[in-house]
């Protein structure tokens, strides 16, 4: 059987460049970043006041002057005003640009002003106090983000900083979502006593949504002609196709017949893990891909994070995510000589290590209890016994 390493191996080797695209800077939040962002003038672009208060010449303090004439009242966004005299002072606000005359602000809480006139109460002025210098964050032409970066919140800042409204970003492969099973019925519809609504295409799109890709979403009956010519139709038209359900043994397990009636090559089926290990994945000649989840709510989701998310980030030429490990918090056991994806609730500990706590749940089926934890434990297959305070790798979601 395919190991967990094997699967992700050969998933890996699937990766594709689709190209990138143009977006308003506003709606490019979660998106890769698909140029270089440069600064278009320094940073600050001059030499920026602080604080408020008044902005003078420092040879005013070294010849003594402690009191200054106000010469006029310069905002943020006013042309610099220039004084004519150490005697003089500009009074000036947070923002403002700084006139090449003055070079010193002093904040008004140092300051006493009567009648036009600002006297200093604070016994030390230091040259260049209070003012951001003009370059000192990123010169002009460098480089603020570089690109192949997920476009965070503090990108966008950068962007509308260096007036780049539109945007390079990676495209998102185009995805179908299908879910299959008589079973199945709609969200808002109330179920028979023998039926349940649909749940793993939503959870699917939602995780994909959270990377910026907006997946589309249909649904195939129990039906192998349907479900063949379903899928032919979709792997001409997307460029991915994420299954739920219908790959194992059961008699109306339609998916891998159909697939492979539809010229997807498969690449392996079955994995060496619990949950998930019929998991199918293939490839159509066309270049399509198809990832095949055991219908398992449980299953889809652990194989959606471990698999699909990680391709998702090599295709779009994003670094590998940092392997996260935490501490086993109670000996655990598993006997099956498969990968367990143990699910976990994380605890960050005083000693800044995280500990995983075990929350087992009722199998593959219970999601309910995927929302009273946030990972998963990989735990090896050639042993039974997991000791407390070992350490092994988790995904979080
Ligand atoms: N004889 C065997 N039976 C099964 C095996 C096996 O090896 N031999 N493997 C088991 C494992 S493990 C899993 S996981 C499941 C996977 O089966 P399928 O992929 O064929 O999935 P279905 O039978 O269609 O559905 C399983 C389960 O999930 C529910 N489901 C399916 N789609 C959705 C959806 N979109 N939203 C919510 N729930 C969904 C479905 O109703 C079933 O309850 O097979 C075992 N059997
Ligand atoms: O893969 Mo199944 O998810 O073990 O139930």
């Amino acid at each position: 059987m395919t190991t967990v390493e094997q699967a992700e191996q050969i998933i890996l080797a699937q990766i594709k460049d689709y190209g990138t695209e143009a977006l308003a800077f506003e709606q490019a939040l979660g998106r890769v970043l698909a140029e270089d962002i440069k600064a278009d003038r320094n940073l600050p672009p001059f030499n920026r006041v602080t604080m408020d208060g008044i902005a003078i010449d420092f040879d005013a303090i070294v010849k003594g002057i402690r009191t200054f004439k106000i010469k006029a009242t310069q905002a943020a966004g006013d042309q610099p005003v220039d004084i004519d005299a150490n005697e003089e002072c500009v009074e000036i606000m947070t923002g403002a640009a700084l006139s090449p005359t003055v070079n010193a602000v002093i904040r008004y809480e140092d300051l006493e002003i009567n009648n036009g006139l600002a006297k200093l109460l604070a016994p030390e002025v230091k040259h260049g106090q209070n003012i951001h210098f003009k370059g000192t964050d990123k010169r002009s032409g460098d480089i603020v983000a570089p690109s192949n970066q997920v476009i965070s919140p503090a990108v966008i800042s950068l962007l509308a900083s260096v007036g780049k409204a539109n945007v390079l970003v990676k495209k998102m492969p185009r995805v179908m979502i299908i879910s299959s099973g008589d079973e199945l019925v709609e969200v808002a519809a109330t179920p028979s006593d023998y039926q349940i609504r649909k749940s793993n295409n939503y959870t699917v799109k939602a995780a994909l949504k959270l990377h910026g890709l907006d997946a589309d979403m249909m649904h195939i009956p129990d039906d192998p002609d349907v479900t063949r010519k379903q899928i032919e139709t979709c792997l001409q038209n997307y460029d991915v196709i994420l299954l739920s359900g219908g790959i194992s043994m059961g008699k109306f397990d339609y998916i891998p017949q159909a697939l492979q009636d539809a010229q997807v090559t498969r690449l392996f089926h079955k994995v060496q893990q619990r949950p998930g290990k019929p998991f199918w994945f293939g490839k159509h000649d066309n270049g399509a891909l198809v990832f095949a989840f055991p219908g398992n709510p449980v299953a889809t989701f652990m194989c959606l994070h471990r698999y699909v998310l990680p391709w998702l980030d090599a295709t779009l030429s994003l670094p590998p995510k940092e392997h996260v490990y935490a501490l086993l918090d109670r000996d655990f056991t598993f006997a099956p000589p498969l990968k367990y994806f143990l699910q976990i609730k994380l605890k960050s500990t005083p000693m800044g290590t995280l500990a995983a706590q075990p929350v087992e749940g009722n199998g593959s089926g219970d999601f309910a209890n995927l929302a009273d934890t946030d990972a998963f434990m990989e735990l090896p297959p050639d042993r039974d016994e997991f000791k407390k305070g070992e350490v092994f790798r988790v995904w979080k979601f």
